[in-house]
């Protein structure tokens, strides 16, 4: 936590110089008409931005510097940020452990999802990940549901009833002020949802099989009004990261190892995460 802390002050640090550099070119280029000087300015902030195309990106850490103090908080600021980074980094960098771990112990999804690639590729030419390449590997984003049906990396949350709240399922009531614990691996887990529960199996989420599933059968990323903003960015980086590593290493199971669970505020192993890769 600490060293998150330190990254995001530093993170913080380097925006703040940035929205900073930005602000005096513009000032510079309203104010000098003398050619040579607006070059400078033009040159300094090009240099703030380090971005290879030149163009300036307004990221979320940056929109919420400039509201600083004014409509929110400097303090709720910060709050926003750390909360972005503690709930991005280690979510998905579990899914993408238990991801290898389950394409280790199953080589026909792993050849399966091979096969996609290798036709998307074909078709666009190029073995470039793009939005278009991404959005039609179908398979491989699959493999991402099921993973996170397995091995949701948040598998609890809590909530607080508002107001009283009738259980559909039951008589209950859940009386307005009581928090509620809710699983979501557990839930992940009923085989009247998923049939042999344990088993690895991407196709359950194909169009055909999740026609039929209530939506509130499936979710890894919460659901409702608090459910996880990162969801669409966590899917790219995940099908991203996948799909490079399918397409460059056969990947095999470590026989030695098998993974020793620790259920804290996310689902772990206490032995780390151990796989062989073969360089296709
Ligand atoms: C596989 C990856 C991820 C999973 C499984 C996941 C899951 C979740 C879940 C279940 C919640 C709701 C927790 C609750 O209701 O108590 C949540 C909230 C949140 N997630 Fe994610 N997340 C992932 C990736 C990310 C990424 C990449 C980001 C940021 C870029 C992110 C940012 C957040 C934030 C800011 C919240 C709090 C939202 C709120 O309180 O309104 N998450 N996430």
């Amino acid at each position: 936590m600490t060293l998150c802390k330190h990254i995001y002050l530093q993170i913080v640090e380097q925006r703040k110089e940035l929205l900073r550099a930005r602000a005096e070119s513009s000032w510079k280029k309203e104010n000098f008409k003398d050619e040579n000087r607006m070059e400078a300015a033009n040159d300094a902030a090009s240099e703030a931005d380090a971005d290879p195309n030149g163009k300036q990106f307004n990221t979320f850490i940056d929109a919420l510097l400039q509201e600083s103090g004014k409509s929110i908080s400097h303090q709720s600021v910060l709050d926003e940020m750390l909360t972005f980074l503690v709930s991005g980094i280690d979510t998905s960098a579990i899914t993408l452990q238990f991801a290898l771990y389950f394409l280790a112990k199953n080589p026909l999804v792993q050849e399966k999802a091979l096969r996609e690639l290798q036709n998307i590729f074909d078709a666009a030419g190029s073995t470039a990940v793009t939005p278009d390449t991404l959005q039609r590997m179908q398979y491989v984003e699959m493999i991402v549901y099921e993973t996170l049906r397995m091995h949701p990396p948040v598998f609890f949350f809590l909530k607080e009833a508002g107001v009283d709240t009738p259980l559909v399922s039951s008589d209950l009531v859940v009386p307005a002020g009581a928090t509620v614990i809710m699983s979501q691996r557990t839930l992940h887990m009923d085989p009247k949802l998923y049939p042999d529960p344990h088993m690895f199996d991407p196709e359950r989420f194909s169009s055909a099989n999740s026609a039929e599933r209530h939506p509130f059968a499936y979710i890894p990323f919460s659901a409702g009004m608090r459910a996880c903003p990162g969801r669409k960015f966590a899917m790219m980086s995940l099908k991203t990261t996948i799909c490079k590593v399918i397409w460059n290493f056969q990947i095999l199971p470590d026989e030695t190892y098998e993974p020793e669970l620790l259920w804290g505020l996310s689902m772990v192993t206490a032995n780390g995460m151990r796989i062989k890769l073969l360089k296709r």
